[in-house]
């Protein structure tokens, strides 16, 4: 892997004596989008604030771009750009002049306005005041304001949070195409791995502030396979076959089981089956659905 955008290591965050994040090692690879994920009060807002600089871990450190962050806060944080809950407007100002208050801070020229804006797709309602706004039009705004200072990385705590159904859409298109378009590394977190799973390269699940998984999503829907199933024309013999060759499986009305297989284990098991003269009528996959590992993860029954 090259050099990760964030990288913890050992990261905690103690309240009171008890953990809200707990010795976390997040690793994001250049170019990825991020799911971090995990259920209310597990720690993501916690990780996201000591990400940015806006808490002090109680331990552990965070390397952002290569700098740990203590060390080099401002170099590194002026490559970043983030939201962070509900974003604070001035209502009765325009888009435009509230987008212009913060690049004066930023001190970046004044055509990027513009185009922050043409990015969130709100140039046409640019001069409308905020105040009128729908929820996603608040978010977008809140995501034109991130991307102001050019980042390399855009932090995103729960921006389709209270969206609906559309205004999600919009978000999740709006954030896959920051590293295809412009090169921007996204950490992006939620309670509902719905939401990230068609845009996430990668996902970091934590419960009760530790990572219970840190991979590919393609590995996550590798976990969710639990089996195959085969449907043939004569399942005793075709299960006793399969065991004097040492497959173990299991028959249950009628149909074979076999615990999740490779592609040419799978492959060898049917050339054999059909070898010896056995009909095949089906061959499935078993699946949990993501969001059942999902909720088995971080330990909430599936109901
Ligand atoms: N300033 C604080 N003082 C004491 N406890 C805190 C503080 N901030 C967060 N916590 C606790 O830390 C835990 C993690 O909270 P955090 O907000 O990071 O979770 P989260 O995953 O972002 O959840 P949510 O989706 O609800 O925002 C919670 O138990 C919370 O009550």
């Amino acid at each position: 892997m090259t050099q990760p955008v964030i990288e913890t290591i050992g990261l905690s965050k103690v309240y009171g004596g008890r953990a809200a994040v707990d010795a976390l090692n997040l690793r994001i690879g250049e170019g990825d989008i991020y799911g971090f994920l995990g259920p209310n009060g597990a720690g993501k807002t916690t990780t996201i604030r000591m990400l940015l600089g806006l808490i002090r871990p109680s331990e552990g450190t965070v390397s952002i771009l290569g700098k740990d962050l203590r060390k080099h806060k401002l170099e590194v944080l002026r490559q970043v750009g983030s939201l962070v809950e509900y974003p604070s407007y001035y209502g009765h100002l325009s888009a435009e002049d509230n987008l212009e208050a913060i690049r004066r801070i930023l001190d970046v020229p004044s055509s990027r306005i513009a185009e922050v804006l043409d990015i969130v797709s709100l140039t046409k309602e640019a001069r409308r005041a905020v105040r009128g706004y729908s929820l996603g039009m608040k978010q977008r705004l809140g995501i034109a304001a991130a991307l102001l200072g050019s980042p390399r990385l855009l932090i995103l705590d729960e921006p389709t949070n209270g969206l609906d159904p559309s205004g999600i859409h919009e978000i999740r298109e709006l954030i896959k195409d920051m590293p295809r378009q412009r090169g921007i590394t996204v950490l992006v977190s939620s309670h509902l791995l719905g939401e990230v799973e068609q845009m996430a390269g990668t996902v970091g699940i934590i419960r009760q502030g530790r990572m219970v998984f840190q991979d590919t999503i393609d590995n996550l829907r590798t976990q969710a396979l639990q089996g195959m199933r085969l449907v043939v024309s004569d399942p005793d013999k075709a299960l006793a076959l399969a065991e004097t060759e040492g497959w173990e499986g299991t028959l249950r009305h009628g149909v074979l089981l076999f615990p999740a297989l490779t592609d040419s284990d799978t492959a060898k098991l049917i050339r054999m089956l059909v070898e010896w003269g056995h009909d095949i009528y089906r061959v499935e996959e078993q699946r949990r659905s993501l969001e059942e590992l999902f909720m088995q993860m971080v330990g909430k029954d599936v109901s």
